[in-house]
């Protein structure tokens, strides 16, 4: 071990190892994107609808209770084939409200938006890092469009939102490098402000950018008019956001460490419910796994991975699919040859900075890694066991325990922190390392 003396680590995980290749079948829950999403425009819509099998986690378990705090009803509801759905009634929007962002990028920007539609002052703050994740640009451009905010000249949490019930919208000009959250946030409420929004992004190039297509998608879906015609500039026209029932995907980036279990093992991991087409980053997996070496085939809605005997390195510029970075980090560090993983600046803004977070627990295990400026170079090494430090990034421990398949006696740090965006996500992994819950 060559772990420097640090503070203790509370309860570290021993991430399951398998002994044999492994085959398994797994079904992931939904998706937080596209649940948070759902959830903020079916609170601003013309009448109720139904959130189908929505991810219920950490993160849109705060969305739903933002939305709540503010005056909208979302309820526990039974579909017909048993799987539990949300059933949102918008409210009237008239009392003074807290919001916990938790860590949760989208509840932090996304409903701020909103709140310049509701009447009273609604004040928002989260767990301690979201205090550093970027919002200024964003509540600049609020402020731009007419809506009042008081954030202590921070540019951060915690603020407070002052609706008066209506927002004038138009034009705004605005810095998304950090975040497409940004234009996001303003795209899912602009139909609801006076004369809509025009967005337009000047500085370096926005990361996500599917991201931002999921939204244009869904507002679409909603009968809303959305003009995405240039780059960098999304124009939403004002009018009603149509009430829509929605069905909710699996989350192809939580797919991540599941379909890394076949690459890393050389076995076959199948996950079920993979859409044919869709605006997830993470079906990008299906790419970057084949690039690594894996026959990757999506048949019938079942996306199967075998992995190669040894896997390759990749050079890849992951700027449109920067979730992806952790799980895809741990893949190059078991890789045969070196990789190479670029334009991803604006993770050090995640979670934690993913950028040095990598680079230091990677290395910790032994892995050769260089930490640039906008990524990471990876080269082969013998790796040993330790400890892997998260933290408090649930992608950080789905890098932990994807080491953890390949090398003996790897610790993972609070794995519960996993619960952001999955929830029960160390017995899920256990069965599906294991082929059984331990
Ligand atoms: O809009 C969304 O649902 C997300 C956008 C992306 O954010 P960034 O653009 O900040 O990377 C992504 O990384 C995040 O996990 C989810
Ligand atoms: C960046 C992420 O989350 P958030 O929505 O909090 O930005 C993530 O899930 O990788």
């Amino acid at each position: 071990m060559t772990d420097q003396p640090v503070d203790p680590i509370p309860d570290p995980w021993p991430a399951p190892r398998p002994h044999d290749p492994v085959d398994r079948v797994v079904s992931l829950p939904g998706s937080k994107s596209l649940t948070n999403r759902a959830l903020v425009l079916a609170a601003i819509a013309d009448g109720p609808s139904v959130v189908r099998r929505p991810l219920r986690s950490r993160d849109t378990l705060l969305m739903a209770a933002a939305l709540r705090s503010l005056g909208t009803s979302v309820e526990d509801t039974d579909g017909d084939d048993g799987s539990g759905h949300w059933a949102v009634t918008p409210g009237t929007w008239d009392r003074d409200a807290d919001v916990d962002c938790g860590l949760a990028g989208t509840v932090m920007r996304f409903v701020p938006p909103v709140v310049g539609l509701a009447r009273g002052t609604v004040a928002f703050d989260g767990d301690p890092h979201m205090r550093q994740r970027p919002v200024g640009q964003m509540l600049a451009a609020l402020g731009a469009l007419g809506v009042r905010i008081d954030d202590g000249g921070r540019e951060a949490l915690p603020f407070a939102v002052h609706g008066t019930g209506s927002v004038p919208g138009g034009t705004v000009t605005i810095d998304a490098s950090a975040s497409s959250q940004f234009v996001s946030a303003l795209l899912l409420a602009g139909a609801r402000y006076d004369h809509g929004v025009d967005v337009r992004h000047v500085g370096k190039p926005v990361p996500s950018l599917p991201h931002i297509e999921m939204t244009v998608q869904m507002l679409r879906q909603r009968g809303v008019a959305v003009d995405d015609h240039d780059p960098n500039r999304w124009a939403v026209a004002p009018g009603p956001v149509k009430a829509v029932d929605d069905d909710i995907e699996p989350d192809l980036s939580n797919a991540a460490p599941f379909l890394a279990l076949g690459a890393a093992t050389g076995g076959r991991v199948t996950v079920t419910d993979w859409p044919a087409l869709t605006t997830q980053p993470g079906d990008e997996l299906r790419e970057i796994l084949t690039l690594m070496g894996c026959e990757v085939t999506l048949a019938d809605g079942d996306l199967t991975v075998v992995g190669p005997d040894r896997l390759q390195g990749v050079d890849l510029d992951l700027h449109d699919v920067g979730e992806l970075t952790p799980a895809i980090a741990a893949l190059c560090a078991l890789a045969d040859s070196p990789s190479h993983l670029r334009g991803v600046a604006h993770i050090r803004g995640h979670e934690t900075d993913r950028i040095t977070a990598l680079a230091t627990e990677l290395g910790r295990l032994g892995a050769d890694v260089t930490e640039r400026e906008d990524g990471l170079s990876i080269r082969p090494a013998t790796l040993h066991g330790g400890t892997f430090r998260t933290y408090a990034d649930h992608r950080m421990a789905h890098a932990g325990v994807i080491l953890g398949l390949a090398v003996d006696d790897v610790l993972v740090e609070d794995i519960a922190t996993t619960s952001k965006t999955f929830p029960d996500f160390a017995a899920a992994w256990s069965d599906a390392v294991h082929g059984t819950s331990r």
